[in-house]
């Protein structure tokens, strides 16, 4: 609802209200025409000020209307007339004006904003454009090149930006109604054309088509197969081109498109997946509401590699001091040269004063006493990580949360070490550790349910969307992956090329094909994890390996090529060819087409013909079907869970939601039925029989993907 208040003689003010962030329910928008209509007939009022109740204006239209039927007064109209009202109308900016939010201050006058408010357009994060006016306000104020920037990247930008680019008129510290008020009294009886953004022309440039053109190129790079990104760019060109009229109805059209697409659904699936992740919960019942965490200011990192060296700098960036150890000299100058530059580096970028201070150190595990929570990050080697849980606990408080970091070992495994198994939890990271926003937080059979809430808290202060996920092989991201991988090396035995798999997938909107991730990666990586766990031993025929172990199918292909010395980017060479070591363009390799055909020759392997179709569901399915045994298990709380790590971490693209979720908008019984149809043909991968929950899902008529739980629930209570 929206709230009226007279206050002073000749102001009124328009209070939204709709916790927790104001958005523009049907309640609301019905409330904002009523309270305007009233302002405009009292005579006393002269000027309206609209504002948010809880310091906080409005977080835009309320995207949980979005999936029902829309009633109530719509947004454009409802704008149209704020903007046209005779009596001077000034938004009070506090908190966040986003989306629907920032189009109804566009709408209004003249906009004050307090000094921590956040702004921005963000549909296109949710697969839609600003549809109410803000593709074709927003560059009439600010410029096409701006609203270029602001609309296709949804980006929030602070108060001083906005005043920067024209967007507020004023930024005052303390209250922003109250000095909206005084705005609004000072400028009382100036005429309002001049105010009214849809009366405006754009600010002019040169060359429309060209700043239109580069706008698209960026996109189309930056979210490969997006639709709304591209659909932002056509609507403020028809900003810059068209009468106001005209632009809106080029608006509402793009709109009306993104609206009904699946992309668009996808997208918002993803941003309450993103929240409920947020609210975790264990099998024993304790979850985020109920399980306090006790506050972490201090940690030790262990570890100052690939990993350690990113851990500590998010730590930093996060205001906690860190306590960083390695295991001799010069690892340790290594490690603290690569910290300290990163963080210059953010400090110069930020303009913030250097958080050196908070860094200390040491070759000393001594030097843990103090700390409360530890994170290890030496090499993935169980006997190692135990020895280091071991000496850890001779040092450190009774208290103190110990972490692991590793990518898929068992966390009971190394608890069973300690003298506190219900302090020990993993926070799995993902490379490059300050940049990649996910972590999964594994919580192990005795894990306390204030470890995981402790660990999940300092994960959210590190600014990284965290999910709580079981104790499994490889958890939940790198064991779900393995089968992708398994059936992308299958496809190169049967006749694909890495280039034609990757491009598939790459089509399908992965921010980057498989082979080019393993070559970035390093093929190292995994043939050190295969040849730990005996999948590779000196008895297998150096000539032609066997291509079945542990009596499943096994594709020796990648052993092969690191046999060759073939590593990947580092060592110039992997499934693809590059420049130098360590450089980036990837360009196909004839000497891999020439291996693969004499390997399938060798094989006596008849290639065939592959189609992208059939690349996206072995690769797809594949991944689906172990998150739906995952789910099984128990081993995360929901769909949504595995969908977040899918998209904060392995480059699922987000306008398909997720692996999950893309499965259930293929629809269950199709992906049920190829995956029977490609587990005949390779009956020696299991991974492909189709998991007990997909088969019991499509027995129930395939329920929405929201309605996933209780159906696993059942399924846990017949086990
Ligand atoms: C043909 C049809 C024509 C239609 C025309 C429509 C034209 C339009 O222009 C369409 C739009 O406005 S689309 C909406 C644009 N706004 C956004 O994307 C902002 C989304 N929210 C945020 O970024 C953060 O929540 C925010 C920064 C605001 C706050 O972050 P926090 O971290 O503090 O809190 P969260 O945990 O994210 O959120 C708290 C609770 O609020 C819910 N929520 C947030 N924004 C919402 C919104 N816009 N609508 C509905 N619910 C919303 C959020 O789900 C969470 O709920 P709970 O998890 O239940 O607590
Ligand atoms: N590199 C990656 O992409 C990812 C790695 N991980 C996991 O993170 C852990 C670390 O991996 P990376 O950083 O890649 O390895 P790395 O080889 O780059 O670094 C490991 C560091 O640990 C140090 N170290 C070894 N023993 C030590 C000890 N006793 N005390 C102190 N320091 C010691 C080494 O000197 C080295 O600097 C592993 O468990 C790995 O599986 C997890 C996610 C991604």
């Amino acid at each position: 609802m929206a709230l009226y208040t007279r206050v002073k003689e000749s102001i009124a003010v328009i209070t939204l209200k709709n916790p927790p962030v104001n958005a523009l329910s049907t309640a609301v928008r019905r409330g904002i025409v009523e309270s305007l209509s009233q302002a405009l007939q009292d005579e006393q009022v002269k000027a309206v000020v609209f504002c948010g109740e809880n310091n906080t204006f409005c977080g835009g239209a309320d995207i949980k209307e979005f999936s029902g039927s829309m009633s109530g007064p719509p947004l454009v109209p409802m704008i149209h007339s704020i903007e046209a009202s005779e009596k001077l109308i000034v938004a009070a900016i506090e908190g966040v004006a986003l989306g629907g939010g920032l189009e109804l201050a566009l709408g209004c006058h003249y906009r004050v904003a307090d000094t921590n408010a956040r702004l921005g357009l963000p549909e296109v994060t949710l697969g839609l454009l600003p549809a109410a006016g803000g593709t074709q306000r927003l560059p009439r104020l600010i410029g096409i090149t701006a609203a270029l920037e602001l609309i296709t990247t949804g980006r929030h930008i602070s108060a001083k930006e906005a005043l920067k680019l024209g967007i507020v008129d004023q930024v005052i510290e303390g209250n922003a109604v109250l000095a909206a008020m005084a705005l609004a009294l000072s400028v009382i009886g100036q005429p309002l054309n001049a105010r009214r953004l849809s009366l405006q022309a754009p600010a002019w440039v040169p060359d429309v088509d060209y700043v239109c053109e580069a706008a698209l190129a960026r996109v189309k790079q930056r979210s490969r197969g997006a639709m709304a990104p591209v659909a932002c760019v056509q609507a403020v060109r028809a900003a810059a081109m068209l009468p106001y009229s005209k632009g809106m109805e080029k608006e509402r059209q793009l709109m009306d498109m993104l609206f009904r697409s699946s992309q668009a659904r996808a997208m918002q699936y993803a941003f309450f997946a993103q929240r409920s992740a947020g609210k975790w919960s264990l099998p024993n019942g304790a979850q985020w509401n109920n399980t306090k965490a006790r506050n972490v200011e201090r940690v030790g990192v262990i570890g100052l590699g690939t990993m350690g060296q990113g851990i500590a700098v998010s730590l930093v960036k996060a205001g906690i001091s860190v306590v960083a150890i390695e295991v001799d000299t010069k690892q340790l100058e290594l490690g603290k040269k690569a910290v300290t530059a990163m963080l210059q580096r953010y400090a110069q970028r930020q303009g913030v004063s250097s958080p050196l201070h908070l860094l200390k150190f040491t070759l000393s595990f001594h030097q843990l006493r103090d700390v409360d929570l530890v994170i290890e990050a030496v090499f993935e080697d169980m006997n190692l990580k135990k020895r280091v849980f071991s000496e850890l606990c001779k040092v450190l408080k009774e208290n103190t949360i110990i972490c692991t970091n590793t990518s898929g070992l068992n966390v009971d495994e190394l608890a069973a070490v300690t003298d506190r198994q219900h302090l020990v939890v993993g926070m799995h990271f993902f490379a490059p550790a300050h940049v990649m926003r996910l972590l999964e937080v594994v919580y192990g059979s005795g894990s306390s349910p204030e470890a995981v809430a402790i660990a999940m808290a300092l994960g959210k202060r590190m600014q990284k969307v965290c999910v709580a996920v079981g104790n499994c092989s490889g958890f939940v991201g790198n064991r779900m992956l393995k089968h992708y991988m398994d059936q992308s090396v299958y496809l190169l035995e049967e006749g694909a090329t890495p280039e034609q798999v990757d491009q598939a997938l790459e089509e399908f909107g992965f921010a980057m094909g498989i082979f080019k991730v393993a070559d970035l990666s390093g093929l190292d990586v995994g043939w050190r994890v295969r040849k730990a766990s005996g999948l590779i031993s000196p008895d297998i025929d150096p000539v032609k390996p066997s291509r079945w172990r542990f009596g499943r199918r096994y594709c020796p292909l990648p052993d092969m090529l690191c046999q060759q010395g073939r590593l990947g980017q580092k060592t110039g060479h992997g499934w693809y060819l590059y420049n130098s070591p360590g450089s980036k363009e990837a360009k196909c390799d004839p000497e891999i087409l020439k291996f693969l055909e004499d390997y399938r020759l060798k094989y006596g392997i008849i290639p065939r013909r592959i189609s992208s179709q059939e690349v996206i569901e072995r690769c797809v399915f594949s991944l689906a079907n172990e998150g739906l045994r995952i789910l099984e298990e128990g081993i995360t709380a929901g769909p949504e869970d595995i969908d977040i790590i899918y998209l904060f971490g392995y480059g699922w693209p987000r306008y398909r939601g997720g692996p999950m979720f893309y499965a259930a908008q293929v629809g269950l019984s199709v992906v049920l039925e190829k995956l029977e149809h490609y587990h005949h043909l390779q009956p020696d991968v299991p991974s492909l029989e189709p998991s007990q929950l997909l088969r019991k899902l499509v027995a129930e008529g395939s329920p929405p993907i929201q309605q996933w739980k209780s159906h696993i629930k059942n399924l846990h209570s017949q086990l």
